[in-house]
C-alpha cells in the first residue's frame, strides 16, 4: 500500500508533517502538528522500532490528532502534536540524537512542545533541553513538575466519582465494587484514593511484584488472575494497563455498569464504544478521564503551580458530567459526545480568533 501523505492530512485536518534526519546520531524523527487552533501543539515523543517508515508516519498522524482532542477537552490552550523517533529505545539513544531532535523542535519557533512518551524518559530530554526551550516534563531537578502519574490517578479518581454519579445517582464510592486492571504507576495511586473512600476493590496485574505490593499496602483488597478481571462481578471496571481491552472477546464478559480508567485507547475499535452504549455500560472516554498528566505538564508552560494543576485536574469531574449529559440527551455513545464537545470548543475559539486584537502587553 502506498500512503498518500497529503490525502491523509486532508482527511484528518493535519497542518504540518516534518521529517527530521541527523546523519551522525542516526536520528530519524517525524513531527506531526495536527491542529493549532487553541495554541501551540503539545505532545510527547515516542521512540519505537517501527518496521516501516509508513507505520511510523501513520502512528504520528494518529497520535497527534489524539492530542488535539485531549488538549482541547481538558481545557488547555494547546493544540495537538506528536513526534515519533524510528529506532530501538534500548540501543539507539544518545546525547547527539536527543540534542539533534531538540534543535529541530526549536526550529519550529514555538509551534510545538514535546516531552516523554512510550520509549523515552525525562532524562533523555535533559539533552534536548540544551537545544530547545520547547520541552515539558523534565526531571524535577531540571525544573520539571515531577511524576505525572500521581496527577493522572487523581483525575481518574475524580472521573470515577463522576461516572458513579451518572450511573448510581451518588458520587460516593463507599461500598462500590471496583475491579482495577493494572496497579502500576497510575493504578497504584488510584487504588489509594479508592481505598480511602471505602470502595470494595479487586485488582489484577501481570507483574506479581506490583500486585503483591498493592495487596500488602491496602489490606483487605482482593486479587484475581489477569485474565479473570473481565469476569469480575463489579460496579465499575477500571482499566489501567494496556490499550484495546474493550474488544470482541472481553465486551461479552463484562459484568459492570461502567468502564472508567487511565489506559489509553481502551476501545479496540470505535464500534466497541457503540456496543457499550447499547449494553447500557457507561464508558468514561479515556482521553478525558486520563488527562491529569497532560494538564500537569501543560501547566509547566505557565510557570508550574501544583495547586492550580490539581484544581484543573479535579475539573475532569465536571467535564465528564457534561459529556454524559450530551450522550444522554442525544442518545449517542460517550466517545462521540466527547468528540462533539471538543469540536464545538475548536469551532468557538476559531471563530473568536477571527476578530482583530492588538498585541497584548
Ligand atoms: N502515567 C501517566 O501519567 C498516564 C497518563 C495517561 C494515560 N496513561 C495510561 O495509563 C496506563 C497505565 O500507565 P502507567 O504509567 O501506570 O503504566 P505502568 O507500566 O506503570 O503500569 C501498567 C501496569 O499494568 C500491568 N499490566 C500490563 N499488562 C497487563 C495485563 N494484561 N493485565 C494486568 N496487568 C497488566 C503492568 O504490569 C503494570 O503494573 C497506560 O495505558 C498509559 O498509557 C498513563
Amino acid at each position: 500500500m502506498k500512503l498518500d501523505i497529503f490525502k491523509e492530512m486532508e482527511k484528518y485536518g493535519h497542518e504540518q508533517v516534518i521529517f527530521n534526519y541527523d546523519r551522525k546520531s542516526g536520528l530519524k524523527a517525524i513531527i506531526c502538528i495536527h491542529d493549532t487552533t487553541l495554541g501551540p501543539a503539545l505532545g510527547g515523543c515516542r521512540m519505537w522500532n517501527y518496521e516501516t517508515e509508513e507505520e511510523a508516519l501513520i502512528d504520528a498522524l494518529r497520535l497527534s490528532r489524539g492530542m488535539t482532542y485531549k488538549c482541547a477537552v481538558a481545557g488547555t490552550d494547546f493544540g495537538g502534536g506528536k513526534t515519533v523517533i524510528i529506532g530501538d529505545p534500548k540501543k539507539d539513544k544518545s546525547e547527539g540524537l536527543f540534542r539533534a531532535l531538540g534543535r529541530y523542535v526549536q526550529s519550529l519557533g514555538g509551534r510545538y512542545y514535546t516531552g516523554t512518551d512510550v520509549g523515552t524518559y525525562a532524562d533523555d530530554f535533559v539533552y534536548a533541553a540544551k537545544e530547545t526551550d520547547c520541552v515539558v516534563g523534565l526531571p524535577e531537578e531540571y525544573g520539571g513538575s515531577g511524576n505525572s502519574a500521581i496527577t493522572t490517578a487523581f483525575g481518574v479518581w475524580k472521573g470515577i466519582k463522576a461516572t458513579a454519579k451518572e450511573v448510581f445517582g451518588s458520587d460516593s464510592l463507599t461500598g462500590l465494587r471496583i475491579a482495577v486492571q493494572g496497579v502500576g504507576k497510575v493504578g497504584y495511586h488510584l487504588i489509594k484514593h479508592l481505598y480511602d473512600e471505602g470502595a470494595d476493590i479487586t485488582i489484577t496485574d501481570i507483574s506479581k511484584e506490583n500486585a503483591e505490593k498493592a495487596l500488602k499496602d491496602f489490606s483487605g483488597i482482593k486479587s484475581v488472575e489477569p485474565d479473570e478481571i473481565f469476569d469480575v462481578d463489579c460496579d465499575i471496571f477500571s482499566p489501567n494497563a494496556l490499550g484495546a481491552v474493550i474488544n470482541d472477546d472481553t465486551i461479552k464478559r463484562l459484568k459492570c455498569r461502567a468502564v472508567a480508567g487511565a489506559a489509553n485507547n481502551q476501545l479496540a475499535e470505535p464500534r466497541h464504544g457503540d456496543i457499550l452504549h447499547e449494553k447500557g455500560i457507561l464508558y468514561a472516554p479515556d482521553y478525558v478521564i486520563n488527562a491529569g498528566g497532560l494538564i500537569q505538564v501543560a501547566d509547566e508552560l505557565e510557570g508550574f503551580n501544583r495547586e492550580r494543576a490539581m484544581k484543573k485536574t479535579a475539573g475532569i469531574y465536571n467535564i465528564l458530567m457534561e459529556i454524559y449529559k450530551i450522550s444522554r440527551e442525544n442518545n449517542i455513545p460517550t466517545y462521540q459526545a466527547a468528540d462533539r464537545l471538543v469540536e464545538e470548543r475548536l469551532e468557538t475559539i476559531s471563530q473568536i480568533k477571527r476578530s482583530f486584537l492588538p498585541d497584548r502587553r
